[in-house]
């Protein structure tokens, strides 16, 4: 189980000062949605730049220009990028095919999208699937409002899987158990006082566990 550090609402300095902290303790690094609306590929670029050996997720959540979106992430130097679910299937199959030309990882988010649209997903095999609850869901509703007992429907068996939106310590331990294959955590770690003993204390919980593959 990898960790994925969720890197949101910070300048880019602030954002790899927190990395830098969290790093031996984290697997993935993601430049959040508002780093790169906030300050563009310049974010995707500093962060691979400080963080050569590690994967740089550009979650920059596209739905439409697929081309355009996916290839300056690419070039910025992003492993990873991320497209939603529910954008239509032009845009699906044209981050598909630019992901497999660039040899790079392509992550679907799964935010809103039904049951029914999620089988459909499940022809990019090569993808990771997130399960994410949103900033928006978890501030109405509560994280409680997260409630998955299967990370993995029948369609997904053999995929990857992720989960993002709110994750703390608390709700890492039942995650844990649905064996997801990445675990994003933006605030929780973030937000700490102590960083790098945040990022220790999931990394230990996922050990404790003996789920580390
Ligand atoms: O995609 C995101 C926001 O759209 C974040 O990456 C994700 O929600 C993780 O951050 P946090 O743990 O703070 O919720």
């Amino acid at each position: 189980m990898k960790i994925q550090l969720a890197l949101d609402r910070l300048t880019i300095q602030e954002a790899i000062n927190i990395a830098k902290k969290a790093e031996a303790s984290i697997d993935w690094i993601e430049v959040g949605t508002s780093l790169i609306k906030e300050f563009g590929m310049e974010s995707i670029y500093e962060v691979k730049n400080a963080f050569p050996h590690k994967y740089v997720v550009a979650d920059i959540k596209t739905i439409d220009n697929a081309k355009y979106e996916f290839g300056i992430c690419y070039q910025a130097g992003a492993d990873i990028a991320t497209v939603m679910g529910v954008s239509p299937q032009a845009t699906l199959h044209m981050c598909y095919d630019i992901t497999q030309k660039w040899d790079k990882m392509m992550m679907i988010d799964l935010l809103n999208t039904t049951q029914e649209t999620q089988q459909k997903l499940a022809i990019y095999n090569k993808a990771v699937f997130c399960h994410h609850l949103s900033k928006d869901e978890q501030e109405i509703g509560g994280k409680s409002s997260r409630s998955y007992t299967n990370l993995r429907a029948p369609f997904f068996e053999g995929a990857k899987v992720a989960v993002a939106g709110g994750v703390n310590l608390e709700t890492m331990s039942s995650l844990s158990l649905l064996t997801p294959d990445v675990v994003i955590i933006g605030s929780s770690i973030t937000k700490a006082k102590d960083i790098e003993k945040a990022a220790a204390a999931f990394k230990n919980k996922i050990e404790d566990k003996g789920a580390v593959k």
